[in-house]
């Protein structure tokens, strides 16, 4: 390995070095950072463009006493490498190895674990307050992204810290772009902060005010040779409260060391809350990436020296890929339909639709309560909200959900993306919860499609709908069944059997269908793919409840609160007393890792939902052979 930053095991060493040795220590570091993600996949372009921040943040804070919370934690492998987990870099996202984001149980540095975007104002001041409270001689600084920044949580956040004593520090790092190009007016307006024009208004203002403060002024005078931005007032920051400082250059190590040692200082004197405006590029330092900083946002492995290549293989249709297509195709269809991103466009599949129906197309940025609450807006008016968003993403917009949506019954459609595990983002990004958290909410319907062909039905099933449907959908390829071409759906709340046996009967509720029925063929047992968690087919529960002796269900999804218990109420309203048994996720976070492992672990796989019925129903299945399987 490169000589210095073999040396540096943690923040202490960092700040042995002279400052002309953290040139080199950074350039050292981006390589490895590259060579690293290069090998496991991970969040690249983010991390490229934190490289000399983050070692200008350690360098001139006392970290871990000084407290740094990012803000997302994609952003975070440099501060990982610096932090104690170089050699553990090769691990990174993998079953057992280290996490994508900051997390508070792998390291004293990770303050604060995050990975749901904008939270690191409201949690840094939370720890410059308890400092204040406790006398305790520390900083805390929260690092957060442009996009990070546009949503409601930060300006809460914002309104608070402005007004509020403490030793805090908000450095914006803005690069520009969200995953996707940023959106909205306080881009905008960012944009406007960094034109010449402004910068200079700005500039002499600064020194005006810093002529309060002599050694400061000095010391600014000098960063005025060497930074490309000064202290300046800005509008918005300072009318928050803030003492706003920027831009500067976030790559310029010249530049970062001494504002931030200004900074420092300041916090230190008892200043008030400070704002450092960072201007960093997604992607620095390796060319495919500054050029695409969309596709390095989160590749997987790739060879550095080639870039990512096309698969040589036609690679399975997405869920995703499916949602798309037909969202294209239904917009074709009905021009009252208006799809709806908060700042996901790739990831949930929207390419194509806003190249295609640019008018129709909303990415409100991060924004998700906001996304929620718009898209009932546009209800309330008569078109036809489809609302792409992460099932993890719309924990965010619960309230909006129940409040703004589901209490004045508009009819909308929520395309419930990365439904269930997601693989290497892990807990944080889980789907686990959605099936339970919309099953209880009244007027609301959920579906939960077993394959592709199903996805694109069901959708088309929801969109025909008065009411709110969400529609649940894995990330990733399903069982690889063909896609239908026209936008006919399934019958609304209607489930199906697909395997005829006896005794035990599996209810599977989504894509573990497809596990569930080659369980079945061990066991004899009778499958039915539910679709429908609300409404739930009852009349066919019933049946089933009539014609064995046991019921099992199977769902991707929490078990508390999931479509088992809707199961166990269901029957239990008809006095049936057959013994249930429920499979889905346990109550425990699932960390990250290959999701077929995962879902071994958690016995979701065809193995262990066999293993689980022959447990508890041995005496049932053992007297029962197999029977034929309905096309
Ligand atoms: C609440 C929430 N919504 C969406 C996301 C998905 N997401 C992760 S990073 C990102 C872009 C963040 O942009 P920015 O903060 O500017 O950081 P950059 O990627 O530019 O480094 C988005 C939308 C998320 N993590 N959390
Ligand atoms: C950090 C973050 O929230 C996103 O970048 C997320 O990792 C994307 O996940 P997908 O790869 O499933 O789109
Ligand atoms: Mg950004």
């Amino acid at each position: 390995m490169s000589s210095l930053l073999s040396t540096i095991e943690s923040p202490a060493d960092l700040r042995l070095l002279t400052r002309a040795q953290l040139h080199p220590l950074a350039d050292e570091l981006r390589s490895y950072l590259l060579e690293s993600v290069a090998r496991t996949g991970g969040h690249l372009s983010s991390n490229l463009g934190t490289v000399e921040l983050t070692v200008a943040l350690h360098y001139v804070f006392n970290t871990p006493d000084d407290r740094l919370v990012w803000d997302v934690g994609h952003q975070t492998y440099p501060h990982k490498i610096l932090t104690g987990r170089r050699d553990q870099m090769h691990t990174l996202r993998q079953l057992d190895g280290i996490s994508g984001f900051p997390r508070r149980s792998e390291s004293e540095y990770d303050t604060f674990g995050t990975a749901h975007s904008s939270t690191s104002i409201s949690a840094a001041l939370g720890m410059a307050q308890a400092a204040r409270i406790k006398g305790e001689d520390r900083n805390a600084v929260a690092i957060i992204g442009d996009g990070a920044m546009t949503a409601g949580m930060a300006f809460e956040a914002l309104n608070n810290a402005g007004v509020a004593e403490g030793r805090l520090l908000v450095v914006l790092n803005d690069n520009d772009m969200s995953i996707s190009p940023p959106v909205g007016a306080l881009n905008r307006y960012l944009a406007q902060l960094m034109s010449g024009q402004f910068y200079a208004a700005a500039k002499n203002v600064g020194k005006q005010v810093l002529k309060n403060a002599p050694p400061l002024f000095e010391l600014a005078k000098r960063l005025e040779e060497h930074a490309k931005g000064m202290v300046v007032p800005a509008t918005l920051f300072e009318k928050f409260g803030f003492n706003y400082i920027g831009p500067i250059d976030g790559h310029d190590l010249e530049s970062l060391i001494p504002t931030l040692e200004n900074i420092r200082q300041l916090l230190e004197a008892g200043s008030g809350p400070q704002f450092l405006h960072v201007v960093t590029r997604k992607g620095q330092g390796y060319k495919l990436a500054e050029a695409d900083p969309i596709a390095y946002h989160g590749p997987g492995k790739f060879d550095p020296a080639v870039g990512l290549k096309p698969p040589t293989s036609t690679p399975k249709t997405t869920f995703t890929q499916v949602f798309g297509q037909w969202l294209c195709d239904m917009a074709a269809a009905d021009p009252k339909l208006v799809g709806i991103t908060p700042a996901m466009r790739e990831g949930s599949g929207m390419v194509e639709f806003e190249r295609r129906f640019p008018d129709r197309y909303f990415d409100v940025g991060i924004a998700e309560q906001h996304a929620v609450t718009f898209a009932a807006g546009l209800a309330c008016e008569g078109l036809k909200p489809v609302v792409a968003i992460y099932s993890t993403f719309l924990q965010r917009g619960y309230d909006q959900l129940i409040h703004d949506v589901a209490l004045q019954n508009l009819p909308m459609v929520f395309a419930l993306d990365r439904a269930g595990l997601v693989g290497a983002d892990g807990a944080t990004h889980a789907g686990a919860y959605d099936i339970a958290f919309v099953r209880c909410i009244p007027n609301m319907a959920l579906a939960c499609p077993a394959d592709e062909a199903e996805c694109r039905q069901l959708l088309s099933t929801a969109h025909e709908q008065n009411h709110p449907v969400a529609v649940r959908y894995p990330r990733g390829a399903g069982a690889g069944v063909a896609v239908p071409a026209t936008l006919e759906g399934l019958p609304y709340g209607k489930g199906e059997i697909r395997r005829q046996g006896r005794s035990v009967a599996i209810l599977a509720f989504g894509t573990l269908l497809y596990p569930a029925l080659k369980a079945a063929e061990k066991l004899g047992a009778s499958v039915a793919n539910m679709r429908w968690v609300k409404p739930l087919d009852v009349e066919l529960l019933l049946e089933l409840a009539r014609t064995h002796q046991a019921i099992v269900t199977v769902e991707e999804g929490c078990v508390q609160g999931g479509a088992g218990g809707a199961v166990l109420e269901a029957l239990q309203a008809e006095g049936f007393t057959l013994p249930v048994l429920t499979l889905g996720l346990p109550d425990v976070f699932i960390e990250h890792g290959d999701p077929a492992k995962l879902l071994s672990m958690v016995g979701l796989d065809a193995e262990g939902i066999e293993r689980s019925v022959r447990e508890r129903f041995s005496a049932i299945v053992d007297a029962s052979p197999g029977l034929k399987v309905v096309a």
